[in-house]
């Protein structure tokens, strides 16, 4: 492949990292953007947070929603955009993890209203024109300008309270992008760049971060990881991994970033003949030799959990993720086979050391 072929657009988002911006930035991007009535959301756990935000806001807050859910189910989305058309708000700040974003990111979808982002995970969605709506028991993922976020807040601070084992599987939920990103057919060697610095910076930060959740320069280096991570999301397509993972949230309810972390070092190692230079730089960021490997002893080290079967996959549920996997066109550079889906899944939800 030529690296010096490419089509590379650079995401219009603006970024304001700095310990403590949550409670200052949001009004602040507000004015830059014109905005004057904002409803603020997030999840029910992120709630208290979320009215520490909307209170920053002072008379630019139109509202609170704490409707939030992880893969932003259909009836979610639709309470979303009615609170926002009931508060008549003019733009959205979505204070939390990936759900949150997600629930902006279907608002802005149906309505065109402007997002801020404050997310308080790794997960890196605020970085990407991708939207996700569960309905049905399908995940439909999409791309549309109109849901990046036109303003996003890094605040450190705010996920030092993001338990260390969430930690860990948000930060490895954010390798994943960068993983794909590296062997994606429309990467670019600012992604490669990028994706290989993110993932540098997020194994470096997760060890301490788990030796000390308190660290904000550990904190910090994980969401600068993130960041770049999401950006490399944001700039390419996704490939089996992803679409595994889909498969795994919407139809079975498994974890978002638990799951992604079981799965990365046997949709890698399935990948890697067929794209050893991506395997190669995560090697290198990581410091070792064998990349699924490597990445299976970070997450085991950090004690992530190590198979679908302890996240309540049924065994029985393989063959059905399979077909639904191998039935649905995207890019990867292996071609995908029903029965080969069905080995990478096996071999994630039995959780043996990963083998090339
Ligand atoms: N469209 C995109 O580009 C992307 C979308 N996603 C979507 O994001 C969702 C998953 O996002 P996640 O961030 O993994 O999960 P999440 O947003 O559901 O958060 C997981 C849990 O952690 C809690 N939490 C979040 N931040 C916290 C903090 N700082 N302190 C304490 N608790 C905290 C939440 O309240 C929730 O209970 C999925 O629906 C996934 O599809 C994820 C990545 C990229
Ligand atoms: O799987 C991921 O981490 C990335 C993208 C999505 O989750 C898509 C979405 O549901 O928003």
């Amino acid at each position: 492949m030529n690296p010096f072929d490419f089509v590379h657009e650079t995401r219009p988002a603006r970024v304001v990292f700095r310990p403590g911006a949550a409670l200052t930035a949001p009004a602040e991007e507000a004015r830059h953007l014109g905005l004057r009535r904002l409803l603020v959301l997030s999840g029910e756990r992120g709630a208290d947070t979320a009215r520490a935000v909307a209170d920053s806001l002072g008379d630019a807050c139109a509202g609170l929603h704490t409707g939030a859910r992880m893969h932003v189910p259909a009836e979610v989305a639709d309470r979303g955009v009615e609170a926002a058309r009931a508060a008549g708000a003019d733009g959205c700040v979505a204070v939390g993890g990936g759900s949150a974003v997600g629930l902006g990111k279907a608002v802005a979808l149906r309505t065109g209203l402007p997002l801020i982002a404050v997310p308080s995970t790794y997960a890196g969605s605020e970085m990407t024109p991708v939207w996700g709506l569960t309905e049905h028991g399908v995940k439909r993922t999409g791309r549309d300008p109109v849901v990046l976020p036109r303003s996003v807040v890094y605040d450190p601070e705010l996920t030092l309270s993001l338990p260390v084992p969430l930690s860990v599987t948000s930060g490895i939920n954010a390798l994943a992008h960068a993983v794909e990103a590296l062997y994606a057919p429309d990467g670019s060697p600012l992604v490669a760049l990028m994706a290989e610095e993110g993932v540098r910076a997020l194994a470096g930060a997760l060890p301490e971060i788990a030796a000390a959740p308190e660290s904000v320069p550990a904190r910090s280096r994980a969401l600068y990881g993130a960041w770049l991570c999401g950006a490399c999301l944001g700039a390419t397509t996704m490939g089996l991994h992803h679409k595994l993972c889909h498969v795994l949230g919407g139809t079975f309810g498994l974890p978002h970033a638990e799951t992604h972390t079981v799965v990365l070092p046997y949709a890698l190692a399935f990948n890697a003949p067929a794209a050893p230079e991506a395997a190669a730089a995560v090697a290198r960021a990581l410091g070792a030799d064998d990349a699924p490997a490597a990445l299976q002893e970070l997450a085991g080290r950090l004690g992530a959990p190590r198979s679908l079967a302890e996240l309540g996959l049924k065994e029985a549920d393989l063959a059905v993720a399979a077909a639904q996997v191998a039935g649905q066109p995207y890019a990867n550079p292996r071609p995908v086979t029903t029965d080969e889906a069905l080995s990478v899944l096996r071999a994630a939800y039995e959780g043996g050391p990963v083998r090339q």
